[in-house]
């Protein structure tokens, strides 16, 4: 199957790592039935893949099952040189991942390229997590008693991923599962499969043994129903919407696995009169546009304090407007397409509805269809001044580059408006006032806040949210929780 891509040189390398079967016990695995991966920015063919449900589901999770004692059985040390090795190979391959990545997903390559060194850092955090699991001697309650603790691999895993970030998703799971000691059974999105199993192959590479990482894809609730349902599996992990994850979540009851997700967000983005302005207007742009504004912690609601609305939102508007929209693999963008039609039609919908209540289009404001974006699923960058709190925007996850202001004069205002949603992952203030900084992140209910940051997430920190956002924390040392049980040996002398 030959790729389609601009440049010769990367088609090749990206060729390498496409794969058309599925990834199950160390073996490419070819279905008869197939699902089409299209490029969002022109809906050209970029590869095929298996379109498969419960019955390569069960083989995946019986393979896993199969290899979980072997790989527990191995040294941190040992798991850590191979998720070391892994995590190198993803660099080594980082041009041709991008390419792949942007092909399928449509983020601007320079993005592509960041997330894969992005997803890369998580394998090689947790190659060094690997080796300090540890557990606890402790106090006795007797003198004729001992109490020793140990943590131990929680067993089969299964993963469910989403489309935005088709290779972090999944290494900020695979990492602390295998890194403790657990096999790990994957269902990337339909949207982006490739990029999955591009990583399936470098797995073979560094040495992964066979049924440690699996990928399945294809009919998505068949596949759910295994992974919710099949007592093997010990933990359900789930990142995506909040609606899919609070439906799987309930079917992983059934068997009591283990469960964590990372849901959807409403970031509010609250800059105060005091902030530096200029560090705001980056950080709102950094936050508000990446990935097309297709990220969970997104800044989905600007509120502005009065006294500098007005400056910032025409600020923000003439930013906007220099950006470079187009196809990721045609030329340096600064913004690609959203992943589908629903998208663009939901973008839309928040606009026209803001609007409608008295919300100041200052850019964008609608579809791009001139020339190459004809195609594509392409939105301009847009701010809204002035947006009513009962807009739309201000109530759902836009998930596009929709930025809307809405207007605050107190700090009671901004925390209040700010706390009025179910979501709960990340929040962001600009202020320059000390006592202010220690205030508003202790009253804002997310799991995360930036400081005078819009940018949040690495590795080395624990992400997740609170509320209907999600449960558990994936990255940072915290992040090996989730795939670890507390064993208690008492032992009578
Ligand atoms: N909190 C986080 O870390 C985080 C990260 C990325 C995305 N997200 C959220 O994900 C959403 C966007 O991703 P999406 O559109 O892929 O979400 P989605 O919920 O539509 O899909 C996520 C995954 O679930 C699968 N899925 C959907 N229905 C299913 C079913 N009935 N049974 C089994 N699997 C099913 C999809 O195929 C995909 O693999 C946004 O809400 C975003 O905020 C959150
Ligand atoms: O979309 C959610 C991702 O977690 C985004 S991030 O790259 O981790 O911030």
């Amino acid at each position: 199957m030959e790729l389609v891509l601009d440049r010769s040189d990367m088609r090749t390398a990206a060729q390498d790592l496409l794969r058309d079967a599925a990834y199950i016990d160390g073996a490419w695995v070819h279905g008869l039935r197939t699902i089409e991966v299209l490029n969002p920015a022109d809906g050209s063919l970029v590869g095929k893949v298996p379109l498969f449900g419960a019955e390569e589901t069960r083989l995946a999770v019986t393979a896993a099952h199969r290899a979980q004692g072997a790989w527990a059985g191995q040294t941190g040390k040992e798991r850590g040189a191979i998720l070391r090795r892994w995590a190198e190979l993803m660099l080594e391959h980082r041009e041709a991942l991008a390419w792949l990545m942007t092909a399928e997903q449509g983020k601007p390559l320079a993005e592509a390229s960041g997330e894969v060194a992005y997803a890369a850092s998580f394998l090689e955090w947790f190659a060094e997590e690997a080796r300090r699991v540890t557990g606890a001697l402790l106090s006795p309650h007797a003198s004729d008693r001992r109490l020793l603790v140990r943590k131990s691999p929680v067993g089969v895993v299964a993963a469910v991923t989403p489309w935005n970030f088709p290779l972090a998703m999944i290494t900020r799971k695979a990492g602390p599962a295998l890194a403790a000691g657990c096999t790990i059974v994957v269902k990337p999105s339909e949207l982006t499969p490739l990029s999955a199993l591009a990583l399936a192959r470098l797995s073979e590479e560094a040495g992964v043994p066979r049924g440690v990482f699996n990928v399945v894809m294809g009919d998505a609730p068949a596949i759910g129903d295994v992974l919710t349902g099949d007592k093997r599996v010990r933990k359900f992990t789930f990142t995506g919407s909040t609606a899919v994850g609070k439906l799987l979540a309930a079917r992983c009851a059934g068997t009591v696995k283990r469960v964590s997700l990372e849901l959807g967000g409403n970031a509010p983005f609250i800059v105060f009169d005091d902030a530096d302005i200029d560090a705001a207007i980056e950080g709102a742009l950094a936050s508000k546009f990446r990935n097309a504004g297709q990220t969970c912690v997104c800044a989905n609601r600007i509120l502005v304090q009065s006294g500098v609305h007005d400056d910032f939102a025409v600020r923000l508007a003439d930013r906007v407007r220099t950006f470079r929209v187009g196809p990721g693999l045609a030329g340096p963008t600064d913004q690609g397409p959203l992943i589908d039609s629903r998208a663009l039609a939901k973008a839309q919908a928040h606009v026209d509805d803001a609007v409608s209540r008295g919300g100041r289009l200052l850019a964008g404001g609608t579809r791009l269809i001139e020339g190459a974006l004809a195609d594509g699923n392409f939105f301009a960058p847009t701010v809204i001044a002035d947006v009513p709190r009962d807009a739309l925007l201000c109530r759902e996850e836009t998930f596009a580059p929709v930025a809307g202001l809405i207007r605050f004069e107190t700090e009671d205002e901004a925390i209040r408006i700010a706390n009025d949603t179910d979501a709960g992952l990340a929040a962001y203030v600009y202020t320059q006032d000390l006592a202010r900084s220690w205030r508003m992140p202790e009253a804002l209910a997310y799991g995360m806040v930036g400081l005078n940051t819009g940018l949040i997430s690495t590795e080395a920190a624990p992400f997740g949210g609170v509320k209907e956002s999600g449960l558990g924390r994936e990255g940072s040392s915290f992040g090996m929780d989730d795939y670890l049980d507390i064993k208690l040996t008492c032992l009578g002398l």
